[in-house]
């Protein structure tokens, strides 16, 4: 059997201080190649969740495997290794330099991940700058853009960059934090189906989270937060 995308066994997170918020996942598994959404309500844990499955934070118990590894068991350095390999993600507030050109916000995260870097290098003649400026054009951002600093677009045009980021060298998997959230809903069909199709064209994986069950219906499977994992409120000093 081939591995999951991303599994979740028996895991549980604290973040720390006083009345830290706990997360316990006993059993999730997202299949490669599967688009779920996963929703709740704000506050819910969804970023945590999210956290968890990226390895931006650690579990402290349990395991979360990705392809088969294992990231509790690599070292910190390792770890963000690992994840610019294997991860595409987007943000809530998109996280792109807004100084920096579009094509150099695009091609940043293969500057961590060598496989990654090779494979956006090798999609097509002119090397990785040619394969971020065909994936502006499949999200259908103006000519020229790749030059402009992206502080300087548009909000929908911001989280177009930052989807061609995520995907740029195919990651296994895309991980999105309501990425919609500042659309509305027109917009937000139209951004779907870009993501989507170029998710699968990459062969990806697709992770998202939101508070909104409207996008539901574009998914392969939608799934409650509270239906994967039980949260609290402790007394953690
Ligand atoms: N960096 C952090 N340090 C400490 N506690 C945190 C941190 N991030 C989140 N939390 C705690 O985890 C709880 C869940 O937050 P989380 O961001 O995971 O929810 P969410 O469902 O993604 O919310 P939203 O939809 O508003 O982004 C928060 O209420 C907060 O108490």
């Amino acid at each position: 059997m081939t591995d999951a995308a991303l599994t979740l066994s028996d895991v549980r997170f604290t973040w720390p201080g006083r009345g830290g918020f706990t997360l316990s996942c006993p059993d999730f598994r997202l299949a490669q190649g599967e688009r779920l959404l996963l929703l709740g309500p704000s506050g819910s844990g969804k970023s945590t969740f999210l956290s968890l499955a990226c390895g931006i934070v650690t579990a402290d118990a349990g395991k979360v495997s990705v392809g088969g590894t294992d990231l509790g068991a690599l070292r910190s350095g390792a770890r963000d290794g690992f994840r610019a390999e294997h991860f595409g993600l987007i943000f809530q507030q998109f996280n792109l330099l807004p100084y920096a050109s579009v094509a150099d916000n695009i091609l940043l995260p293969l500057r961590f991940a060598p496989a990654r870097r090779a494979r956006a290098t090798n999609a097509g003649a002119g090397g990785a700058r040619a394969e971020a400026a065909r994936l502006c054009a499949a999200l259908t951002l103006p000519d020229g853009v790749m030059a402009m600093p992206a502080g300087r677009l548009s909000v929908g045009q911001q989280q177009r960059v930052a989807v061609a980021r995520a995907l740029i060298g195919q990651p296994p998997l895309i991980v999105a934090d309501e990425p919609t959230s500042a659309l509305d809903a027109a917009a937000q069909d139209v951004f779907l189906g870009l993501l989507f199709d170029q998710a699968a064209t990459a062969g990806s994986s697709l992770l998202m989270v939101s508070h909104d069950d409207r996008l539901g219906a574009r998914f392969d499977r939608v799934l409650r937060l509270d239906e994967i994992a039980a949260t609290a409120r402790g007394v953690a000093a």
